[in-house]
């Protein structure tokens, strides 16, 4: 079988990560980490009982459809989306495939604060070892995401358990009902259904219904925080993912893309 360009991602990843080891050894991370700022709750700022959350993504680019944005301003973005009602911040931290940098992280964790937003920041990237957690919590990320769907279980319960160790908090990405079932089983707090499937880049927002349906039933306290992800492209489709029980959608695409980012970001927090 061909490799997939899922397949590429994960293959760089392993170098990327093992070169940075080079760069910044773990023990000086540890030293960072003392320094890094308190976290903040992801769950907290997403769970609101009127409405659907937004996390909207900083995303220059990706690897099925290119650049979005030449003119690529992430502090500017980040300030838009908080500015504009956005409950978080996803940002891309893949350098090869996304475009994405840590020093964003950082970058937007400071410029926020100084304007006053506590807008908590996930750190979106291929994580499989503890050291990009470490990485993460030391460039100020609140949360990381954990795509089931590349790690064993073993590997998974033991990132969830040093994120959750570290005070920030991981979105628990699914896209088949058996990941969904992997992501129960650790008594994930915050599951992300991706409508995008990451070997065909195929989307279909319906993959959130039918992935979504082992939940417990809404309003059931054990329920997760549950997150759409991928191809929402407008405000139009928010009762259908309501009433299928999303309590936040990540959007990156239709936001980057948008004419007017901060109207669209109004829009998608439901703050016109
Ligand atoms: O965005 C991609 O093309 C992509 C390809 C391969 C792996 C991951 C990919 N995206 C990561 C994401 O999950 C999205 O950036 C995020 O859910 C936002 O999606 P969208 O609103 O469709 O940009």
């Amino acid at each position: 079988m061909n490799a997939t360009i899922l397949d590429q991602i994960f293959a760089h990843k392993r170098t990327e990560v093992e070169r940075q080891k080079l760069k910044v050894p773990q023990a000086k991370l540890d030293q960072q980490l003392g320094t890094s700022p308190a976290p903040r709750s992801l769950r907290q700022a997403l769970r609101q009982p009127d409405r659907i959350s937004l996390i909207a993504e900083v995303k220059k680019a990706s690897p099925s459809k290119g650049v979005f944005l030449e003119h690529f301003n992430p502090t500017e973005l980040a300030e838009t989306y908080a500015r504009n009602g956005a409950a978080a911040i996803s940002v891309l931290t893949d350098v090869r495939f996304f475009q994405g940098s840590l020093i964003y992280l950082r970058t937007i964790h400071e410029h926020l604060d100084k304007l006053g937003y506590a807008t908590p920041l996930l750190r979106k990237d291929f994580i499989y070892d503890p050291y990009q957690i470490y990485e993460a919590r030391v460039y100020g990320a609140d949360a990381i995401l954990l795509i089931v769907g590349m790690l064993d279980d073993q590997t998974l319960q033991e990132l969830y358990a040093l994120t959750y160790g570290l005070g920030m908090e991981a979105l628990v990405e699914v896209h088949t009902e058996a990941e969904m079932a992997r992501a129960q089983a650790l008594q994930a707090q915050i599951i992300g259904i991706n409508n995008r499937d990451l070997h065909s880049f195929s989307v279909d927002i319906a993959t959130t219904q039918r992935v979504g349906a082992s939940l417990p039933a809404i309003g059931d306290p054990q329920r997760p925080v549950l997150v759409a992800e991928s191809g929402i492209h407008g405000p139009d489709v928010l009762p259908t993912l309501r009433a299928w029980g999303v309590d936040a959608i990540l959007v990156g695409e239709s936001i980057v893309l948008a004419p007017d980012h901060a109207a669209h970001v109004r829009a998608l927090s439901q703050t016109e």
